[in-house]
């Protein structure tokens, strides 16, 4: 049987112990491998000739990607969960006590309980290859760092940074690692395991000191400051949020304890606090999103296709959209992406909108200068159809006028190969529609981002009725290389995202017009779990646009899409949101001074009082039952494939609170019976739009859940 550990005795003295996981892509910790590093521990021990130790790992880019996040969610108890930490307790305590200097050499991703071992190490040295990054991403996962993390990262690089990387989970590159002190030395790959060798073989050396600021250096010092530094954070932990996740709270609890009563009692309570949130629902959620999306990487859309390798993309429209997708084509695909507007102006909108993302990276040091022109010699303009008959995908980004993308279709059939991929940016018009001009529809397919779209992580794929499997394949490897995750859905109006978004915008609408304030229907979808609350989102997306979408979405189906009547009052006055300064909230100059506000005279124009202000549960219960009510629907009409989609595509489309798992597995916590009863009764009260769906009605008469 091949083994994970493999123990290697150099004639320097230093031994290299290798991790490398048989059969995985990435090194994951699990428990069965306590006992097999135990004894190895006791054999470097027993071997007096051994007077170093290196751990290093044997997979590519791949350090330790943390604990086996499958053997977390196999835990059925607190004990379970309590005892793997209690386990890596003993392990890397074991470590850490080695009499001889123990390094670790670290190439490729250090993560969770990865970082946690390179923690109980006496000296770290990194690589400087691109895919070396160091965190601990816990918290995203509902979790902490139960590794002994919580102890031994703030005694490493004090405590504002370590809270700072564990309330975040975020990636931390080598130089800035080197910088705080959380590596001792940043070498090529070429040179790290010689490092690694010279660092043990100059013996155990106390880590460098971090660099402070004079007032984190005043706070951490004492424990009245460090009380200032955990009070704070606990305020800002639950203003971001809003009480719905347990992790960040337990985690600063951890530090706090472990700081005041010292390290053996922290890991006491990081072991206790961990097993909870291993168990908890929010922790549950989460990682069901990490699964999904693990699985969603290696699908191609269209079952055993080959996607078709795109090595020139073109965009039809400079816009914000066009420019967003010109920028991750290059950005992230490193694809040439050739932009065509017909106006000088869209042209340098686009290059700019790039640029200013590149050069964010330079300012902040991610990036050079020349990799930043690398990157932008890589988009070029034009106001012609020139330079683009070797395009492979042509994504169009340009008004929401069908003509107008009929005629785009015919150009580029005419200017482009046979194969080229037609992919329109569209949010509603019906991609069926657009592809009646084609003579090739089997090229025309929808791909629908998100705004901002470097960084909203979903996009949605739109095959019609005609639309090949090669074209399906090829789009979503296509999106995946832009850093996006996509789901595939079936045509129809509204898609997926928006089809549910829409409801749940007219509910809060009817909401508002029952009186309810601007800032209190904002404040419970917020303390729901969304990040902004409806009023804010239609300030951003544009009240004009919502507008236009709302009777698409009427006709084709159904009244319960129909706008209040009201709304329109709000585009005669010309309130389109924060793109003209007009809308629900007061934007300019004042309002930067004040921060949010409230523009009072909208109630004047829609004739209201506002005031009514019920119980924030009862206000989001309205509006989430509305989206949970047609995301069913949409699964019982095949527009999505599955749950997991649904899931997904709410969560990185719309923001749906990730400590649910998105709509499907909420429904399955409420459970079927308890959503159809709420429905009917606000059916009952504020008439059929509220009617609970076939499907619904079906899973709820005979117990069923989506997931198992
Ligand atoms: C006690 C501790 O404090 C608790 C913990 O450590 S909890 C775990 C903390 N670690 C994490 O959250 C990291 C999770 N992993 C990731 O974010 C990403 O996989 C990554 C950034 C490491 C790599 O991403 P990417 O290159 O796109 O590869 P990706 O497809 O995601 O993963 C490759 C394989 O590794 C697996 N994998 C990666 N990390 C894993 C983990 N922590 N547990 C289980 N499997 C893991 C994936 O499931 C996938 O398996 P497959 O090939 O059989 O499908």
């Amino acid at each position: 049987m091949e083994k994970t550990f493999n123990l290697v005795r150099r004639e320097d003295g230093i031994a290299v112990l290798t991790i490398d996981v048989p059969g995985e892509t990435m090194n994951t910790l699990r428990t069965e491998f306590g006992p097999e590093i135990t004894e190895i521990l006791a054999e470097i021990k027993a071997d007096k000739s051994i007077k170093g130790l290196v751990l290093a790992s044997g997979k590519k880019d791949c350090f330790v990607a943390g604990a086996d996040i499958s053997m977390l969610d196999a835990c059925t108890s607190v004990e379970d969960a309590k005892a793997l930490s209690q386990q890596g307790h003993i392990v890397f305590n074991e470590l850490e006590a080695m009499s001889i200097p123990v390094v670790a050499a670290i190439d490729g991703v250090c993560l969770g309980g990865g970082l946690e071992l390179a923690l109980a190490c006496h000296q770290r040295v990194c690589s400087q290859n691109g895919k070396t990054m160091m965190g601990v991403p816990e918290v995203q996962l509902g979790l902490l760092p139960g590794g002994g993390g919580t102890q031994r990262l703030p005694r490493l690089v004090g405590i504002t940074t370590a809270l700072d990387m564990m309330l975040t989970g975020k990636q931390i590159r080598p130089k800035q690692a080197l910088k705080m002190g959380l590596v001792d030395d940043v070498v090529p790959e070429s040179i790290l395991l010689a490092t690694a060798v010279e660092m043990a073989l100059k013996g155990k050396r106390a880590p460098k000191k971090v660099n402070k600021s004079l007032v984190n250096k005043l706070l951490e010092g004492t424990p009245v400051g460090r009380n200032i530094i955990f009070d704070q954070a606990g305020k800002q932990v639950q203003k971001k949020t809003q009480g719905n996740y347990p992790a960040p709270a337990k985690i600063i609890d951890c530090v706090r304890q472990g700081m005041a009563k010292g390290k053996a009692k922290g890991l006491e309570v990081e072991a206790s606090h961990f097993a909870d949130l291993v168990m908890s629902t929010e922790s549950a959620a989460l990682r069901s999103i990490f699964f999904a999306t693990t699985e969603m990487k290696k699908e191609t859309g269209a079952g055993d296709v080959v996607p078709r390798k795109v090595n020139k993309a073109m965009v039809l429209g400079g816009g914000l959209m066009g420019g967003g997708i010109a920028s991750v084509t290059t950005t992230k695909a490193k694809i040439p992406a050739r932009v065509k507007d017909i106006s000088e102006q869209g042209l340098s909108n686009a290059l700019s909108y790039a640029y200013k993302l590149l050069d964010k990276g330079v300012k902040r040091r991610h990036m050079t200068p020349s990799a930043r022109d690398n990157i932008m010699s890589l988009m070029t303009t034009t106001t012609e159809y020139k330079g683009i008959k070797d395009a492979d995908i042509v994504v169009e980004a340009v008004f929401e006028d069908l003509k107008l993308k009929h005629q785009m279709v015919k150009d580029v059939e005419r200017e482009c190969g046979e194969n080229t991929i037609f992919a329109s940016n569209t949010s509603s018009l019906p991609i069926s529609q657009i592809a009646e001009a084609a003579a090739r529809p089997e090229n025309v397919i929808g791909l629908h981002y998100f705004s901002p779209v470097e960084k909203m992580p979903l996009v949605e794929v739109i095959a019609h009725k005609k639309t090949s499997p090669e074209t399906i394949a090829t789009v979503v490897a296509f999106a995946r290389k832009q850093g996006k995750t996509p789901i595939v859905v079936q045509d129809g109006a509204g898609f997926y995202v928006n089809r549910i978004l829409a409801l749940y915008m007219n509910e809060a609408a009817q909401l508002l017009l029952e009186g309810q304030s601007v800032e209190h229907l904002d404040k419970a979808l917020v303390k729901f779990g969304f990040p902004v609350g409806p009023m804010t989102l239609l300030d951003e997306v544009g009240i004009d646009v919502g507008a236009k979408i709302s009777p698409i979405l009427e006709a084709e189906l159904g009244e319960r899409f129909k706008a209040p009547a009201a709304f329109d009052k709000l585009l005669s006055d010309d309130r389109k949101g924060r793109k003209n300064g007009k809308g629900f909230y007061l934007y300019g100059g004042k309002a930067k001074k004040k921060g949010k506000q409230v523009d009072e005279s909208v109630y004047q124009v829609l004739g209201l009082k506002p005031g009514v202000n019920a119980e924030v549960s009862e206000v989001a219960q309205r509006c989430v039952v509305q989206m949970l009510n047609e995301a069913v629907r949409c699964l019982e009409e095949g527009i999505i494939a599955s749950p997991r989609d649904g899931d997904i595509g709410a969560i990185f489309g719309i923001g749906f609170p990730p400590f649910l798992g998105g709509p499907f597995h909420y429904i399955d916590t409420l459970g079927a019976g308890v959503l159809v009863a709420k429905l009917e009764k606000y059916q009952a009260k504020h008439g059929n739009r509220f009617a609970p769906c076939d499907k619904l009605r079906e899973m709820a008469e005979t117990n069923q859940r989506f997931f198992d």
